[in-house]
């Protein structure tokens, strides 16, 4: 089966530290598991195939989606869950919630829908500056799943969340899944245990990815 995402010599330097080197890794469809120690750089992985980051090197999305040459494409297709999510205190969230699904495409059907999952109508429309970590994680999960994604990237999206949402999670995963849409995650709970078809676990180390095992 063709890979969902190619990386090839990928390398990312901070300040001239040279933080990741990816020569070649392909991912299959399915849901990864990426796992790695504190200040590894799974966020500056997800950051970089979110195009949020500049990178030395090529990130392919479905064998043609290149996320320099086509980064309008690409980006309609590739979503972010952010581990610790930031925004301008300001805006509500519906606002955001509202300007992401403008972007993706998202028609106002899935908006309700995963407003109602979420079940976060009732503070949607006071400003985020207001909100508790959980809350904020809730409208960024919203957004993560907006529009029709190829690829969803996810980094803790299971941390600050009650169990309801905790559930909620799993269960887009699964049903994004059979939807045909990919998932990377990351995170330093064990997916294993969650239930989730994962199709594969990577290592971030020492400045590089390399794979733990196929089909857990
Ligand atoms: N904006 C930045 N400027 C300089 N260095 C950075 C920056 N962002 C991250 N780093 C460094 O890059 C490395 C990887 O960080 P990254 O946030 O990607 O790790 P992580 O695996 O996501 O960690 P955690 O599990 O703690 O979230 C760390 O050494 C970090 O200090």
């Amino acid at each position: 089966m063709p890979p969902i995402l190619s990386v090839q010599n990928l390398n990312k330097s901070y300040s001239g530290r040279l933080v990741l080197s990816v020569p070649a890794i392909d991912f299959a469809p399915g849901i990864h598991w990426l796992k790695g120690q504190n200040g590894s750089g799974k966020t500056t992985l997800f950051k970089i195939i979110a195009g949020l980051l500049p990178y030395d090197g090529t990130v392919l999305l479905d064998g043609q989606y290149d996320l320099r040459r086509h980064p309008v494409a690409y980006r309609l297709r590739v979503n972010y869950g952010e581990a610790e999510p930031f925004y301008p205190e300001f805006l509500t969230g519906w606002e955001l919630i509202n300007w992401v699904a403008s972007a993706k495409q998202a028609p106002q059907s899935q908006i309700s829908e995963l407003i109602g999952r979420f079940a976060v109508a009732d503070f949607l429309k006071t400003p985020v500056g207001t909100y508790s970590s959980g809350m904020l994680k809730k409208v960024s999960l919203i957004m993560a799943f907006l529009g029709n994604p190829r690829l969803i990237l996810l980094d803790e999206p299971l941390i600050t969340l009650d169990q309801n949402a905790t559930h909620t999670v799993a269960d887009l995963i699964q049903t994004g899944r059979q939807q045909g849409v990919n998932f990377l995650l990351s995170s330093h709970q064990d997916f294993s245990l969650s239930g989730l078809p994962v199709e594969s676990v990577w290592q971030v180390a020492r400045q590089t990815l390399t794979s733990v095992s196929q089909t857990v």
